[in-house]
């Protein structure tokens, strides 16, 4: 049995999200909660004929505690997404705090479910996730994920032309650091099945995959960012957590974790000299089993890549942590 919880299930995100996983063979159980809307969104879902069965929450009558009891996995796509001239951390504000209590609820009520983070900016609230489960002593690094693959799906995309392949998803292209302009870094180096960037084409490629959420953010005009595509990256990453735990071996996906608590995290720790950091994990039963050292060998470029991203980083961590031990004044 699987229980799949989506949280701020009615946004933009969280509906078509919500809709993969309704349809989901994969998924016995799933639960809707936002502070608007899922009567609706349930209700809507709730006809389509697949094995999950569905249920809606609003924050009213226990609605969290509702929703998180008995939960295998907890999708967080809460919070505001970016306009025009902003950046992900201009979200912080805002979505700091939504994460942080999202995050109580879990510790509270769910506290051995897998938790994905979609809300921005990653960088910062996956470090406030983990803290907040440190503080109520319940915190396993193995089971806490920033959702980066929406970056390896750009990465795949962006290069088709190059890797051949008529699936792009069938190329494997390694997208680490973290989820935000210059501390995404995609390792064209390490692509397999192997294939060449153009010389003249690897900047600009590189650039449009560190701000291929401008992009989108700029087409939408002022109604929002990515959101179609995020759902199918974060169906692909919940989908890629659940086939793990029902046993399924060699299932690999990037993914933002805390290093110094998971398995081969110590070594990317000590390279990297963040403690939070997307690399590629092997993912297991429990979470992260191992996470994949691919720094070895990067070419020169690629380094001064890491060196940019890592700089970016530490105080986007930091905000994250700082957030949690000292809370800013109500
Ligand atoms: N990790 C990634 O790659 C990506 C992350 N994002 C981020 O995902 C987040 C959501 O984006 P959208 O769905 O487009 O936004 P949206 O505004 O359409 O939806 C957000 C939903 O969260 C709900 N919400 C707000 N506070 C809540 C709370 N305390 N508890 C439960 N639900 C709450 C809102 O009612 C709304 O339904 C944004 O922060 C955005 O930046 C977006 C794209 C990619
Ligand atoms: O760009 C944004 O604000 C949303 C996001 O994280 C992405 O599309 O990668």
């Amino acid at each position: 049995m699987v229980k799949a919880v989506v949280l701020g299930a009615s946004g933009g995100i969280g509906q078509p999200l919500s809709l993969l996983l309704k349809a989901s063979p994969l998924i016995d159980e799933l639960a809707l909660y936002d502070v608007v809307n899922t009567p609706g969104v349930t209700a809507d879902l709730s006809h389509i004929s697949s094995v999950a069965k569905i249920s809606g929450y609003l924050p009213k009558e226990d609605g969290l505690k509702n929703a998180l009891t008995g939960a295998d996995i907890v999708v967080i796509p809460a919070g505001i997404p970016r306009k025009p001239g902003m950046t992900r951390d201009d979200l912080f504000k805002i979505n700091a705090g939504i994460v942080r209590d999202l995050a109580k609820g879990i510790a509270e009520f769910s506290p051995k479910a897998f938790t994905l983070v979609i809300s921005n900016p990653v960088n910062s609230t996956v470090p406030i996730a983990a803290e907040v489960f440190k503080a109520a002593g319940v915190f396993d690094p193995k089971r806490l994920f920033g959702v980066t693959t929406l970056d390896v799906v750009r990465a795949e995309t962006f290069t088709q032309e190059y890797s051949g392949q008529k699936d792009p998803s069938k190329a494997t292209v390694p997208v680490i650091g973290g989820h935000s302009g210059e501390t995404i870094v995609p390792l064209f180096s390490k692509v397999s099945p192997s294939f060449d960037i153009p010389a003249d084409k690897y900047e600009a490629l590189v650039k449009r995959v560190q701000f291929g959420g401008d992009e989108v953010v700029a087409a939408k005009d002022g109604a929002g960012s990515a959101t179609l595509s995020m759902a199918y990256a974060g169906f692909r990453f919940s989908e890629a957590v659940i086939r793990a735990s029902k046993g399924e071996k060699g299932v690999v996906e990037p993914t933002f974790v805390y290093l110094p608590g998971v398995p081969g995290g110590d070594a990317i720790a000590q390279a990297t000299g963040v403690d939070f950091f997307s690399t590629p994990v092997e993912l297991g039963p429990s979470g992260v089993e191992k996470a994949i050292n691919v720094l070895d060998g990067v070419t020169e470029r690629e380094q001064k890549l890491l060196a940019a991203c890592v700089e970016g980083l530490k105080g986007n961590i930091e905000k994250g942590v700082e957030f949690v031990k000292n809370p800013p004044p109500k």
